[in-house]
């Protein structure tokens, strides 16, 4: 990656094979993610979404190709992981949030692990956090008291809480009424725009999330059948890609028959 590349592309996968075990799950994968962008992965269920995820976080190690990060290539040793990971917010499915702590303590988590900063520095973090996700007044309320698109607006302000520049949200609008996703999904892109971060949704919800990004990608197969904007998405007349689109069982995208079988 060139000097120049650095500062516009936030992450870059080079003819990328990733493997679980024996088993490769995507190959041949290449993506540039603009910087101040939002991308869209798609695809069906155990199409290799979380698996693209976790090589970014260096959680899973390419088994050919290169993962760059944030201008420099994702590290194998522990301790340069933890620095590049500093960089990167994670909201994960199911939100992870610490049951016996308040939303603020839950916020506060990342910056009493991570840095030094007094009591009332922190403090003031987490207020602005809670401010940015429109929860200003919930900061004492344990995740008991909120409801699910509350809990997720949490969980959100604390992948927040070191402000990294990359953000990954993996399958955020699941377990959500319509009105929640709506809230969470305005909130991303406008959280992206306005802390010019950028922005990565791995999702099935493809209707709700296309409206806010600037890019999709489709996974199926084991590799990448579909890159570009949202509307070239909808017009696409890919058979793969309508296969996905359309959630019909029959067609090019080869369904693992063990889960077949299950779903039938
Ligand atoms: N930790 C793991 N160890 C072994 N195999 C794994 C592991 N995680 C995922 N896999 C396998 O890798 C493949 C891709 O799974 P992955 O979770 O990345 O798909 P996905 O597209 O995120 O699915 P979903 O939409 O259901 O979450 C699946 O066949 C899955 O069984």
């Amino acid at each position: 990656m060139t000097a120049a590349d650095a500062i516009d592309i936030a992450v870059r996968l080079t003819d990328v094979r990733l493997d679980r075990g024996a088993h490769t799950v995507l190959s041949g994968i290449d993506l540039e993610v603009p910087r101040g962008s939002i991308t869209a992965v798609l695809g069906p269920s155990g199409s290799g979404k979380s698996t693209l995820l976790a090589a970014l976080t260096g959680e899973l190690a390419p088994a050919a190709g290169t993962v760059e990060v944030l201008g420099q290539r994702v590290p194998h040793r522990q301790r340069d992981l933890l620095e590049l990971r500093k960089g990167i917010g994670v909201l994960l499915q199911g939100n992870g949030l610490l049951t016996d702590l308040t939303a603020a303590e839950n916020i506060a988590l990342p910056l009493r692990t991570h840095t030094d900063l007094p009591r009332a520095v922190v403090d003031r973090l987490v207020a602005m956090k809670l401010h940015a996700v429109g929860l200003r007044t919930a900061g004492t309320l344990y995740p008991r008291e909120l409801s699910g698109g509350m809990a997720r607006r949490v969980a959100l302000a604390r992948a927040l809480a070191l402000d990294p520049p990359l953000m990954v949200y993996d399958e955020p609008l699941t377990g959500l009424d319509p009105i929640a996703s709506g809230v969470i999904m305005s909130l991303i892109a406008r959280l992206n725009a306005t802390l010019h971060l950028t922005s990565i949704i791995v999702t099935h919800h493809v209707h709700e999330t296309l409206p806010v990004c600037d890019r999709a990608i489709v996974i199926a197969n084991g590799r990448i059948v579909f890159s570009g904007t949202p509307a070239e998405l909808e017009a696409t007349d890919d058979p793969l890609v309508l296969q996905f689109l359309r959630g019909e069982p029959d067609g090019p995208i080869a369904f693992d028959t063990a889960v077949r079988s299950e779903a039938a």
